[in-house]
């Protein structure tokens, strides 16, 4: 690979925005919302670019930066390029290097940062995108939008939901929107369609308390561990189609423990001669946006967690499970939806290949696009990069990170092109 100095003035600049950018620190709980703001507004009229500072909560804590590159037909419906401004939290002991100081490895190229793929390389691909087709004399024909949410992480709630619903956002006149993807382990670039509809559920079980050395029925662990024995048998038939190559991803079921609660705190730990009466477990719960709820909701309720066992159950649905219309919230990728080929062939004239396009695994504010009928693709151009959102060192490649922005040059400049 070529030393740093192998790299254009430019590119080495953009190299540095990217990492100003992650060391921001936007990770919740406590997002610096305000901090990003300030890095991301000047920075965006520093290229020509109309702002706006949008608020959904009174307190006006939480901004949503709407950037506006305006199209010399502005009667065409917009194109919205979207990221969040957030990210989830790090482990910082646990990393290679700290999570927010985006240190640069020479050997590599490797930037490693919480946020590097997830997704705070959008925002700064996206505007290095339009300083390099600005710089080429470019003027797009439809308006082109770069909205920077917040809350993304967390659901959503007082970000992208309240923004879609909002009076502001029918004046954009969104035609298409490209949010974030994740990365291609492969040279393919990777484009998803579908979100998985991301559900909560919280299963607690009750029974007999009793001494920890009394051999007896129904204690509430063991009435909560027949429920996690039912689901685990129902994930690992679902894992195993992923294994066996049978399904995508995004494509199954899953339902993960993430927490798990019991027992007796004591100084040292645990009480540990003691049955307790209640215990709980979490699930992270995610379905195919096709997938029939209903008939899940009864599995839940008849075998997973029965109330004849002692079990209540809590789901809580982050966001809606079908569109306007009542149909799943999928993108089409065939030619009743003109900006796909668009899209396609912008990837192609960008020298990209793009892979069989899929249900994301996780979920994005691409849901809420989708919700009203609008098109949307999830789209992050991370080739040949391991899958690090929400992992210990997530890193993105330099080399990888610029070619992205030639790549969005490529995005924006069909896109907003597009007459038809
Ligand atoms: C809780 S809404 C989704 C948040 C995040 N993007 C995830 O997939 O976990
Ligand atoms: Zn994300
Ligand atoms: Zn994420």
């Amino acid at each position: 690979r070529p030393a740093a100095g192998a790299f254009t003035e430019l590119e080495s600049a953009q190299i540095g925005r990217f990492q100003d950018y992650l060391r921001i620190r936007t990770a919740h709980p406590s997002p610096d919302y305000a901090g990003a703001a300030a890095f991301l507004l000047p920075y965006a009229a520093s290229l020509g670019l109309r702002a706006a500072t949008l608020h959904f909560t009174p307190c006006k804590s939480k901004p949503l930066l709407l950037l506006t590159w305006p199209g010399t037909d502005p009667s065409l419906p917009s194109l919205l390029l979207n990221s969040h401004l957030d990210s989830v939290p790090a482990e910082p002991e646990q990393w290679l290097h700290p999570p927010f100081a985006a240190h640069r490895d020479a050997a590599t190229g490797r930037v490693y940062a919480r946020g590097a793929q997830d997704d705070k390389c959008l925002p700064i691909q996206y505007l290095e995108a339009i300083r390099g087709l600005r710089d080429a004399g470019f003027a797009p024909t439809r308006t082109l939008h770069i909205s920077l949410v917040p809350d993304e992480e967390i659901g959503g709630a007082d970000g992208f939901e309240k923004f879609a619903q909002s009076e502001e956002f029918r004046d954009l006149n969104v035609g298409f929107m490209l949010d974030e993807g994740q990365a291609s382990l492969t040279d393919e670039f990777r484009v998803f369609y579908g979100d998985r509809l991301v559900w909560r559920l919280i299963v607690k079980a009750t029974g007999a308390p009793g001494h920890g050395s009394k051999l007896f029925d129904g204690a509430a662990v063991e009435n909560l561990m027949d429920c996690v024995e039912t689901i685990a048998g129902f994930r690992e038939a679902q894992f195993g189609m992923v294994k066996s190559g049978k399904r995508g991803p995004g494509e199954v079921v899953s339902v993960n423990p993430v927490y798990m609660k019991a027992g007796t705190p004591s100084p040292t730990g645990f009480v540990m001669n003691m049955q307790p009466s209640e215990a709980e477990v979490g699930f992270d719960f995610r379905l195919p946006p096709t997938e029939d709820v209903e008939h899940i909701i009864r599995r839940i309720k008849e075998e997973w967690a029965p109330a004849h066992k002692n079990l209540t159950y809590k789901l809580m649905q982050k966001g809606p499970t079908r569109d306007l219309a009542g149909r799943p919230m999928v993108t089409p990728t065939n030619a009743s939806n003109p900006w796909w080929s668009v899209f396609e062939q912008a990837i192609i004239s960008a020298g990209g290949k793009l892979a069989k396009p899929e249900i994301l695994s996780s979920t994005t504010d691409s849901r809420f696009i989708r919700q009203l009928g609008i098109p949307a693709l999830g789209f992050s151009p991370m080739t040949n990069t391991p899958i690090l959102l929400h992992d210990n060192n997530e890193f993105l490649e330099d080399k990888v990170f610029l070619r992205g922005i030639k790549v969005y040059e490529h995005i924006i400049r069909a896109l907003s092109s597009f007459k038809g």
